[in-house]
């Protein structure tokens, strides 16, 4: 068993605040962008892909963000309820924004980028006042990513939903979702992240997520122990530190280590290994799994994702990460890269 114990009186199992976007993931892979001409359009933003991963898994969802007033943002209402997500709490921007873009370039398995355009994007105009208090307060957990911290109003509305969440008792969970495009100094992004992670009870991110945390100093050797050991002091009762292919590791209050390997994976693209890795850990612990098998089975969740084209379609259900373990057991999958 984890440290980790949830509210079994609340209807809803798990609530994500901030982004939902759109990915236009491209359909001729392994060349340049430049050499591409069709992409197919997905649901996308981390957090929109954590919480789809958690619904195709069986829990009870819902979701906080805002959406453009456009046929992008009608389009990732339309997705998040065909998934069962209570989206009583998306919200449409009426000031004209617009839906974030996310074109991905995959020029190999292991060569992957990101093109934004996130100029006036809805997302980052959730502001205190949609933040739905009523559906924190009937979530088990609650998760916030990082990148809804990158500017005004949405950064407000992700400190008040972290308010909602410690009134009403939801274990919270975040995501540090480091996107560099959405902020405008790596001091301001290391001060928000650092004050919004104080109040988080699981913190999930790479290392070079937490190196970026710790610019200002106290960790030279980079060292995870260290970096996890800091946040015991404020809320956390697991920080996790993920390493790519390499696996992951997430510490305790107690000084105990548990780590996970990646599991083998026919690599497609690299992106939304950690959403769908986040969705099965979160998702173990709220079985009342141990740690180590919760990470596990985030780790076989996330070889599926990078196996498929998409990042929120290709979310696994349990029974396909339970059988994607037996076949990595039995031999029947090999890696690519
Ligand atoms: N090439 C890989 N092969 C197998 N598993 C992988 C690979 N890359 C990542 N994973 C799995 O996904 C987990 C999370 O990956 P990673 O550390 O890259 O997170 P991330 O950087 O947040 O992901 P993202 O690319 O979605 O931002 C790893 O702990 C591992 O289990
Ligand atoms: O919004 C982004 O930054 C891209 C995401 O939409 C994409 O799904 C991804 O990178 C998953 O981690």
């Amino acid at each position: 068993m984890s440290e980790i114990t949830f509210n079994d009186e609340k209807p809803v199992d798990f609530v994500a605040v901030g982004r939902l976007c759109i990915d236009l993931n491209a359909n001729e892979i392994n060349r340049p962008m430049e050499e591409t001409s069709t992409f197919t359009k997905y649901v996308g933003g981390s957090p929109a892909n954590i919480c789809i991963g958690m619904a195709r898994l069986g829990l009870n969802t819902g979701f906080i963000g805002k959406v453009a007033d456009d046929q992008m943002g009608r389009f990732i209402t339309q997705y998040l309820k065909d998934n069962g997500i209570v989206t009583q709490g998306v919200t449409t921007d009426r000031t004209g924004a617009v839906t974030g873009l996310a074109f991905t370039e995959i020029k190999s398995p292991t060569d992957c980028s990101i093109l934004m355009y996130r100029d006036n994007a809805a997302d980052l105009l959730l502001e205190t006042g949609d933040v739905n208090e009523e559906l924190i307060a009937t979530a088990k957990m609650v998760l916030i990513s990082g990148t809804a911290l990158a500017a005004s109003p949405s950064r407000e509305a992700v400190f008040l939903a972290l308010e909602y969440a410690k009134r009403h008792g939801a274990v919270i969970a975040f995501d540090l979702d480091y996107r560099p495009y959405t902020w405008k100094s790596p001091q301001e992004t290391a001060t928000y992240y650092n004050l919004a992670a104080e109040k988080c009870d699981i913190i999930l991110g790479t290392r070079e997520e937490f190196d970026m945390m710790e610019q200002f100093g106290g960790n030279p050797e980079r060292s995870d122990r260290i970096t996890a050991a800091k946040w015991f002091d404020y809320s956390a009762r697991i920080v996790i530190i993920k390493h790519g292919k390499e696996g992951s590791i997430a510490y305790t209050p107690d000084g105990t280590s548990h780590t996970a390997q990646s599991f083998p994976a026919k690599v497609i693209k690299t992106f939304g290994a950690g959403d769908s890795y986040a969705a099965g850990f979160l998702y173990g612990l709220m079985q009342g799994w141990t740690i180590e098998r919760s990470m596990e089975f985030g780790s076989a969740a996330a070889s599926i994702v990078i196996s498929s084209h998409s990042c929120s379609d290709a979310m696994p259900t349990s029974e396909a990460v339970h059988d994607y373990m037996e076949r990595c057991k039995r031999g029947e999958i090999t890696a690519n890269t």
